[in-house]
Parts: structure tokens; C-alpha cells; sequence
């Protein structure tokens, strides 16, 4: 609950929905959170490589959230709200009711998740076109974006869901349409998922030629014919069916929405970090990597003129920071990673006793049973013969491969909780050197890049973060806002208010609070792992 002294501020919600929970924030005109509240949100894996959600589930769970954060704030304070959502695809029908995305014909299961690969002989044939728009997406499409899933529905769900959609959107705009009724879609997640571009809007000979020809024919109605910047004002504001179920007052600002990696990079990118004497400190925004690290990792870097690099997504105009070019590298399971490792391992139950009994999570638990095990030397030396290569969901970035999978090499005939703390350690240790591939890959095309931004649920964990360090050889700094991607939000709040008229004014309102951040500028213990 947020404390009554801050009660003359101004206020903006930030809604944040992630792969595993939705989050709010009540974020401050300092840019500061008085109140955050999370609630899980349900998945469903029906057979290998589907994922689905619920778009119903889902805004429940903002609901709830939204509500919390609220409590005991003078509702005339709230000026704005903005969502941040993963991008992942919701189907409706024409009256606005969620439509099934599953053989089983579950209608609850209405939403074809970001990390979903059922769509892997669409998107081969995506790319067999070479058409130009796939230049601006790294070279290669994804099939984690929304092109591929469409064709896949119409190939295969026509009669129960292609036929009868009326409308399919970017989990980002569902949740800013459900908040005001309006329709308009942001650019962001139109650009970076959906081959939208700022310039020229939709290309017709894409559609027509991956024949979803149908998209043309209607006009475009049913994927966004009004295209609105993250950050600018839907309608009238949050209708007031929304506005009860969530608590909040009606009719206040509600933004254009945001990709959640967009949103976490907006929360750090601008950060204030003068005085550490950092490289970054004067020098361009654009020597700053914002990296967001969740169940994936996405690695955001902003260019004034567009740079191609192949197997990095973008170049994106006005995707991230208005007037920049985004380029986008990510890997597609990280934290997802580090946990099926973990869990999978014959010692986990083992670990779960001990960390319970020290009131430490399993994380804590097992980066001070690593500190034990190490002794005098640096940690890299523990995993000399055990390696791992994380692709088990396919290579996002920069490789561009759905089909990799994951290797490791060095097992032995061991249970013991030093084994899976090593192979922890290895699974961390190579999510680090992909970051580094990414940024290797970065600074070839053009980029130049002097200080890493971490934020998200795995920039919580210490050694996650080391390793970054060590790998990279670069300075990292961690927010002093934990909740980095929930202040982007709500910064998009706070633009769509009018209180501030750029998410560059916001920047520089809130600098000088948000220059207190806690910077881990860490040596290069091993020097050994930037040869690995
Ligand atoms: N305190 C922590 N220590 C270690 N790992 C953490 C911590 N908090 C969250 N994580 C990890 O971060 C990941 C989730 O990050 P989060 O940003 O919440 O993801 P998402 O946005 O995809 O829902 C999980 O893999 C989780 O284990
Ligand atoms: O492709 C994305 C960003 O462009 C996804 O939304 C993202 O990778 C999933 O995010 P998270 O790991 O935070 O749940």
C-alpha cells in the first residue's frame, strides 16, 4: 500500500504482464513505486513446442493486481495508465469473445503464446519468399512472430477459429483495447512482430504472397487499420466497465501500449548514472544495451540511423525510444532455462530441504553453495570440463535457428547437489557467453556498445549478473528500481496524461532521483571465459 506522505504527488499505473504473472505498479511523478503486486497467471502446454494462455485469465489477474496497488490513494492523483505485455497473439471473434487456438476447441485457451513453435513450417516458408520486409527483422523471421501463427491458424483451425475471428491482437494492444474499447493498435508491437512499418504502413504483396491474402481483402480490419506511438492517449481515456473491474477512476489517460522487453528498456535505457564514472557517462544513449532478462532475455540497443544485423531483429523505427531505431537480439529461454535445468536435476529435492531450512530461496542456496565449493578460485575454474549450450528452444539470436536444441558436454555418474550446483553454474556461464555472441554481433554491424542495463526477475540473481559482467567485460548497472519494466509502463502513463509530452521530458524530470542506482561495475574475474 502506498504511504500517505507521497498522497500530493501524481501517480501513473504501470501493468506489466509477463510470461509467468501479471504486476502493477503505482509509479510516482519522481518516477519512484509506492505500491507493486503480482499475481500468477495460468499457461497450458497441450503437446511439444504449443503454448497457450487465456485472455480472460489474464485480465483478471490485472484486475487483481491493480486493485492492490491503489489501495488507500486519492484516485484524484492517478493521472495515466499504461500496459506492458510479452507478444503474444489473442483471438476474438467478431462480438469480441475469445475464440479457440487448440484442436480441443477450448475457448479459455484463446491466446497462441510468444515462446508457441507449432508454427515451424510456416515460418520456413515465410522466409523462402526472401520478401523485403523480412530485411527488417533480422534477416530471417521468427517463429515466435504473429505472421506465422496466423498462417498456422488458417491452415489449421479454419472452420473453428480463421473463419470466425473478427479480430487478432498483440497481447499489448488486447489489453489497452480492453482497458478504453479503442481499437487502435501501437506501433511497437506492429513494427517488431507484425512487419508494420512506420514509413509505409501495411505491405499488401507480404500478405498476398505468404497467402493470407484474406488480411488485404478486408482492409486490414481485423489486424489494425489505426496506428498510434507507444504513449499516446486511446479515446476517451479508461472506460467505465474497466475502470470498475479495476479499480481505478474512469476516464484517466490510458497510453498505446508497449512490448514488455520494450517497456524494461524504456525503464533503464534513460537512466541518470552520472558521477560513477562509467564509459557510458558522456557518451550517446546509443552506447548503452539495455538487456531484460525474464523467462527469455531480450537485448535492446537504439541507433539514430538504421543498422542492419543479421539474426538480431529490427532495424525498428520508433519501437522503443521515439525518434531511434531499435535493434532486438534475445534468447528465447533463459530463466525458463536455468529452471528446467535446476528442477530437472536427480538433486533438487535435496536443495529444496536445504534452502527451506536456511528461509533462503533455491537460488541464494545454491550461489553460496558455489562460494563453498570454489574455495580460493575464481568460480570460472569450477566448470573447466562441464559445458552447456542453452539453445534448448532453438537459437533466437543471433543464429536465427529454431531448430538448435541443448548440449551438454562433461557429465558424470553423480547426484550430489555439487553436481547440479556446477551445472547451474554452466547453464548461467553459457546464457552470459550468448549475450555475448549477441553483442559480438551488435558492434560488427555497427553498434557500439560501453555499458549493459540489466533489469527483469533474473537480474535479481547475483550470479547471473556476474557472469554478465565477467563475459562481456562490461560494466553492468542494476536499477535502483527493481521493477524497471513497470516504470516503463508507466512512464507511457505518464506521456498519455499530458503531464509529461515525451518519454525524453520524462527522462529528464525524472533524473535526478533516478540517479541514486546501484552500480556493479565487476572486475573481470576470469579472464579465462571471454576465450571459452
Ligand atoms: N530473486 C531471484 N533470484 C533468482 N532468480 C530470480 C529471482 N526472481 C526471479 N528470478 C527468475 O527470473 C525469471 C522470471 O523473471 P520475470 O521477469 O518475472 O519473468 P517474466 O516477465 O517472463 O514473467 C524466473 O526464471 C525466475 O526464476
Ligand atoms: O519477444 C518478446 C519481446 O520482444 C517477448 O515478449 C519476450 O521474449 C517474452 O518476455 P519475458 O521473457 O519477459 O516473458
Amino acid at each position: 500500500m502506498a504511504s500517505g506522505k507521497q498522497e500530493q504527488m501524481n501517480y501513473y499505473v504501470g501493468i506489466d504482464v509477463g510470461t509467468g504473472s501479471a504486476r502493477a505498479a503505482l509509479v510516482s511523478q519522481q518516477g519512484t513505486l509506492a505500491a507493486y503486486a503480482e499475481y500468477p497467471i495460468r499457461k497450458w502446454e497441450p503437446q511439444a513446442d504449443h503454448h497457450e494462455q487465456s485472455s480472460d485469465d489474464i485480465w483478471a489477474a490485472c484486475c487483481i493486481v491493480t486493485k492492490k496497488v491503489v489501495q488507500g490513494i486519492d484516485a484524484a492523483r492517478i493521472r495515466g495508465l499504461g500496459f506492458d505485455a510479452t507478444c503474444s497473439l489473442v483471438v476474438l471473434d467478431k462480438q469480441f469473445q475469445p475464440l479457440p487456438v487448440n484442436q480441443e476447441g477450448d475457448s479459455n485457451r484463446n491466446i497462441i503464446m510468444w515462446m508457441d513453435h507449432r508454427a515451424a513450417s510456416q515460418v520456413e516458408r515465410i522466409n523462402r519468399t526472401r520478401h523485403q520486409v523480412l530485411k527488417f527483422v533480422g534477416g530471417v523471421m521468427s517463429v515466435e512472430m504473429q505472421p506465422p501463427k496466423l498462417l498456422w491458424l488458417k491452415e489449421n483451425l479454419r472452420e473453428s477459429c480463421w473463419n470466425k475471428a473478427g479480430h487478432f491482437f498483440d497481447l499489448p494492444d488486447f489489453l489497452s483495447w480492453k482497458a478504453t474499447g479503442v481499437l487502435a493498435r501501437s506501433l511497437c508491437p506492429l513494427v517488431c512482430k507484425w512487419t508494420y512499418s512506420a514509413d509505409s504502413g501495411w505491405d499488401e504483396s507480404f500478405w498476398k504472397m505468404i497467402n493470407l491474402e484474406d488480411f488485404v481483402a478486408d482492409n486490414y480490419s481485423k489486424i489494425g487499420t489505426q496506428v498510434l506511438s507507444p504513449g499516446d492517449p486511446l479515446g476517451k481515456g479508461l472506460t467505465p466497465e474497466a475502470a470498475k473491474e479495476l479499480g481505478l477512476p474512469a476516464g484517466i489517460a490510458v497510453a498505446a501500449s508497449l512490448i514488455d522487453a520494450h517497456a524494461g528498456g524504456l525503464g533503464v535505457i534513460g537512466a541518470d548514472v552520472k558521477g560513477y564514472n562509467l564509459p557510458c557517462e558522456n557518451q550517446s544513449i546509443t552506447s548503452r544495451l539495455a538487456v531484460i532478462c525474464g523467462t527469455s532475455s531480450c537485448h535492446m540497443g537504439i541507433s539514430p540511423n538504421p543498422i542492419f544485423v543479421p539474426g538480431i531483429w529490427g532495424p525498428y523505427f520508433s519501437a522503443m525510444v521515439p525518434g531511434f531505431w531499435l535493434n532486438e537480439g534475445g534468447q528465447s529461454v533463459t530463466g525458463r532455462l536455468i529452471e528446467h535445468v535446476v528442477q530437472g536435476h536427480a538433486a533438487y529435492p535435496e536443495l529444496q530441504v536445504k534452502a527451506s531450512a536456511r528461509f533462503q530461496s533455491i537460488y541464494t542456496c545454491l550461489n553460496s553453495h558455489l562460494d563453498s565449493i570454489k574455495k580460493s578460485l575464481p568460480l570460472g575454474f569450477l566448470t573447466v570440463d562441464l559445458h552447456v549450450w542453452p539453445d534448448f528452444h532453438g537459437n533466437r539470436s543471433p543464429l536465427a535457428d529454431l531448430t538448435l536444441k541443448g548440449m551438454v558436454t562433461g557429465l558424470r555418474l553423480s547426484h550430489s547437489l555439487d553436481d547440479l550446483a556446477l551445472l547451474y553454474l554452466a547453464t548461467v556461464q553459457a546464457i552470459a557467453l550468448g549475450t555475448r555472441h549477441i553483442l559480438e554481433t551488435m558492434e560488427a554491424a555497427g553498434h557500439s556498445i560501453s555499458t549493459l542495463f540489466l533489469c527483469g526477475g533474473l537480474s535479481k540473481n547475483p550470479l547471473f549478473v556476474q557472469m554478465h559482467a565477467d563475459i562481456t567485460g562490461l560494466p553492468i548497472v542494476l536499477s535502483q528500481e527493481v521493477e524497471s519494466v513497470l516504470v516503463g509502463a508507466a512512464i507511457l502513463g505518464a506521456c498519455a496524461s499530458g503531464d509529461f509530452t515525451s518519454v525524453q521530458r520524462y527522462y529528464r524530470a525524472i533524473g535526478s532521483s533516478r540517479g541514486r542506482r546501484e552500480l556493479k561495475e565487476e572486475g573481470r574475474e576470469t579472464e579465462r571465459q571471454r576465450q571459452l
